[in-house]
């Protein structure tokens, strides 16, 4: 039951188990100081039967009461290990499980959501989860557990007063199973609102340089605050409704107090109850209701931690791409046939065919926003197409999956992203177990390794975060570094030499066409000249291939093609004027 609810995997549900047994001990352990308590007790009242107080039993009794605050030390030191070892690993668990799903979803989904919430997912979800494991789950099945025992052992002593003390639990928890609704009301806009402001932190902190340039401080600084305000008010409601749904659950519970009061009596003065064991109820009900307080508080903790583990499992609805990951390949010939592709509802490729022969260069070009970028992705697998069919080596690339399908592909794009380690590591990404020879040879290639020695700890230099400390043109060039060392059979160039300045343009076409050679290639430029060599030029308008044939050919032909290269070359005559 723990493990559906919880969406446990069979180690974790093993290991909660033994924390709420561990808490359940813990918990019993306290109630043995109470026992001894007791006994003393109906000891000292023994005269009230006309015996004689023992105290060779009170000193027992003494004796007793050190070796169980030893015991008690010990069950808590095993119940704080349990429960806390069991939260971290199962947020560890979660985190990395998670991660990896993540790597294996279309991007479509990170179409839908944004990094943020993913984020808050990964980090914030899982944190609640940790809690949850740490100090909600075990303390509350802890006491529900101990609270059953105590009820059978009284109930087997004196049914009747029994029932009087317990009557009032189903109906206070009954209360709040009734008031669920609202909890899972209030809870889902608190989650939301956490969100929205942890969203606009992150807009605020990523849009910095925009908001100083243009001067929207105020405005941006506004949204953020409002942000924050309205967490702070629903942070408040929350609290509100969720203290006075408590406080009246609470007060059922209590109700029980004038009632094993009544029942109490009523058994005494029909001397169904001896006096001594009326007042031993008692003492025992007023700690029942004590350590029930506890469950009825975590309860509302445990509905909001149940939000959230069903917030983070949301991203389990998401299919992964499949396909096998032991296919081999006998030639890289790409073709697409009749593809048509969309972001969510808006169509953007349509009915597109055609051939991308293995050791050719094949160029993409048309106007911006044709489709260029989104065929070379749908090529590597970032989304599935919606109809038709794309075929590497005669093997649809839905049958492959995704990572090993990347094991044949190179991919440099304009928007280069580098992790924030060092240069070394960077361009290493390229090839697992590359030596320090291919990576620095790799380096050369891409003409990086003169600007790497010109740093003071070369290649062990830190790029910051997303390589902020390098010029776009050094980003680039380590990810062109990148795919030398991959040395992938199929190449995808997404204007890969935009961001460089014309004298390194033209050293990085020579590393290039190094890494091109004999290589299935797709290349994406604006330039027309960058390729105008190419062996095949695919010429896109609107998400329909309108023309295709080699350079010379189609500027004979006129059409889309030759009107660009005429704009380009008026282009290049333009200057800036004031
Ligand atoms: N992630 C996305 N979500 C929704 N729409 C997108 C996304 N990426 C691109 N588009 C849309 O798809 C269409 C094709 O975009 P694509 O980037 O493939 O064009 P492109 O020819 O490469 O353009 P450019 O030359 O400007 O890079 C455009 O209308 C664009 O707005």
């Amino acid at each position: 039951m723990l493990k559906k609810v919880l969406i446990l995997t069979d180690r974790s549900d093993k290991e909660l188990k033994k924390s709420i047994l561990a808490s359940f001990l813990a918990q019993l352990s306290l109630s043995l100081p109470v026992m001894i308590l007791m006994m003393t007790f109906m000891e000292i009242l023994q005269p009230f039967w006309g015996k004689e107080v023992g105290w060779w039993k009170l000193w027992v009794l003494a004796f007793s009461s050190i070796a169980v605050v030893a015991l008690v030390f010990v069950v808590h030191r095993y119940e704080y290990g349990k429960t806390y070892v069991t939260a971290y690993e199962a947020a560890e668990e979660k985190r990395t499980t998670l991660a990896e799903y993540l790597r294996k979803l279309p991007l479509s989904y990170f179409g839908k959501k944004d990094l943020t919430e993913i984020t808050i997912n990964m980090m914030s979800d899982c944190g609640t989860i940790e809690q949850s494991f740490s100090s909600i789950i075990p303390a509350f099945g802890g006491t529900m557990l101990n609270l059953l025992l105590t009820c059978t052992l009284l109930a087997v002593f004196e049914w009747r007063m029994a029932l009087a003390i317990f009557i009032s639990v189903p109906v206070s928890f009954g209360f709040l199973l009734l008031c669920r609704k609202t909890h899972d009301y209030i809870g889902k806009m608190h989650l939301q609102s956490k969100l929205d402001a942890s969203e606009q932190m992150q807009e605020y902190l990523e849009g910095i340089k925009v908001i100083k340039a243009f001067g929207l401080g105020g405005d941006k600084f506004k949204s953020l605050e409002n942000a924050y305000r309205n967490l702070m008010k629903i942070s408040t409601k929350t609290e509100t409704v969720n203290g006075a749904l408590t406080t009246v659950s609470m007060m059922m519970l209590r109700f029980g107090i004038p009632l094993t009061i009544f029942a109490g009596l009523n058994l005494v003065v029909s001397e169904s109850l001896a006096l001594p064991y009326f007042l031993m109820f008692l003492i025992f009900s007023s700690r029942i209701y004590s350590s029930l307080s506890t469950p009825l508080a975590l309860w509302r903790d445990l509905l909001y931690a149940m939000l959230s583990i069903r917030r983070l499992h949301s991203v389990y609805e998401e299919k992964t791409m499949g396909g096998s990951d032991t296919l081999t390949l006998t030639h890289y010939t790409i073709e697409l046939d009749n593809v048509s592709f969309g972001y969510q509802n808006k169509l953007v490729i349509k009915d597109v065919s055609f051939c991308i022969p293995q050791g050719k260069v094949t160029a993409l070009v048309g106007p911006s926003g044709s489709g260029k970028s989104t065929i070379s992705k749908l090529i590597a697998r970032f989304w599935d197409i919606n109809a038709g069919s794309i075929r590497i080596g005669g093997t649809d690339i839905r049958d492959i999956d995704p990572e090993h399908l990347f094991t044949w592909i190179s991919f440099v794009f304009q928007d280069v992203v580098l992790f924030n380690d060092t240069i070394y590591n960077n361009i290493a990404i390229g090839k697992a177990g590359a030596s320090k020879e291919e990576v620095e040879e790799a380096a050369r290639r891409a003409n990086c390794h003169e600007f790497v020695s010109r740093l003071p700890d070369r290649y062990d230099t830190l790029v910051g975060e997303n390589g902020n400390t390098l010029s776009g043109g050094e980003r680039q060039r380590i990810s062109i570094a990148r795919a030398l060392l991959k040395d992938a059979p199929i190449i995808l160039l997404d204007e890969a030499t935009a961001s460089l300045d014309p004298e390194n343009e033209l050293e990085i076409q020579g590393a290039l066409s190094q890494l091109i050679k004999n290589k299935t290639v797709v290349v994406i430029a604006h330039r027309l000249r960058t390729i105008a060599g190419a062996d095949n030029i695919v010429v896109l308008e609107n998400g329909k291939v309108v023309q295709q044939g080699a350079g010379a050919e189609l500027l004979k032909t006129g059409g889309l093609y030759a009107r660009l290269f005429g704009i380009q070359q008026d282009n290049a005559e333009w200057s800036l004027e004031s």
